[in-house]
């Protein structure tokens, strides 16, 4: 007599998710959301461009200066935790996820991830983290659809309004200017847009999802949807 014993790992299958997008449309939440709901790893690659941004920072390289960033771009260790409970980054062995989330890291890191060799050294990361998370895993950032993931199960493209991504971000820092706010977000955009390695753009295959008008609860359900059906069909 044989005993055929199924796990869920065996019934349900991994399936990765590509989440992209410009800043302020919900891609963390989202994701992060998804991945618990659906038993799957998380990883936030923007995390991974401020870490190396931090650590240029605080070593004194010149971020303006794209040949200084290629030169030190290996010094740092990165690692990037996958549970979606508790995303955890870490550059040689120290918590970072504070000292990325400071204004000086946010306004330097476009230039630091337009810079090929950073690209190049995180790619290989994220790549690597992707095909280890045997459970399927979402993950989240610019060009992940395009280029780190172009065989990605699920491909979602978020999108929103300037105005709609301002309120969201002005609601999060307390006592901010919206205005100022909605001109930082499209400066950055524009950065990640039009660099010549891999910029921010939505791949041909990606369904895109316009959260102007949706709550944070209707994008998840949204893509839990997606992600379902993407599931089903495997
Ligand atoms: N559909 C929504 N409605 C209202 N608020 C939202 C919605 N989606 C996300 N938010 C809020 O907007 C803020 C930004 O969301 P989030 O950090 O997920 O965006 P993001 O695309 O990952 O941004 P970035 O690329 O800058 O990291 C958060 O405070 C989040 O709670
Ligand atoms: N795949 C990615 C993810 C992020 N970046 C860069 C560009 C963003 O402005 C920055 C920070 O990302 P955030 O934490 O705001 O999501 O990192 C990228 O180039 N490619």
């Amino acid at each position: 007599m044989s005993f055929a014993v199924e796990t869920a790992a065996e019934t349900t299958p991994a399936v990765i998710v590509a989440i992209d997008g410009p800043s302020g449309t919900g891609k963390s939440s989202t994701s992060k959301a998804v991945a618990a709901q659906l038993g799957l790893s998380y990883l936030d690659t923007g995390a991974q461009y401020r870490a190396i941004t931090c650590w240029m920072v605080e070593n004194g390289i010149d971020v303006a200066d794209p040949a200084a960033v290629a030169a030190a771009a290996a010094k740092p260790e990165i690692v990037s935790g996958t549970d979606p409970a508790a995303p955890a980054i870490t550059v040689d062995g120290r918590d970072v996820a504070q000292a990325i989330r400071t204004p000086e890291v946010t306004s330097k890191v476009s230039a630091v991830s337009a810079v090929p060799e950073v690209r190049s050294l995180i790619t290989g990361l994220q790549r690597s983290i992707a095909a280890s998370a045997a459970g399927g895993i979402v993950v989240e950032g610019r060009d992940i659809g395009t280029t780190v993931l172009p065989g990605a199960d699920l491909k979602i493209f978020l999108t929103a309004s300037p105005e709609a991504r301002a309120a969201r971000r002005s609601g999060e820092l307390k006592g901010s200017d919206v205005q100022a706010t909605r001109e930082a977000l499209i400066k950055r955009d524009t950065a990640d847009s039009s660099r010549k390695t891999s910029p921010l753009a939505k791949a041909d295959d990606a369904v895109e999802v316009d959260t102007t008008e949706l709550t944070l609860q209707q994008v998840i359900e949204c893509v839990v949807t997606l992600v379902e059906e993407k599931r089903a069909a495997k």
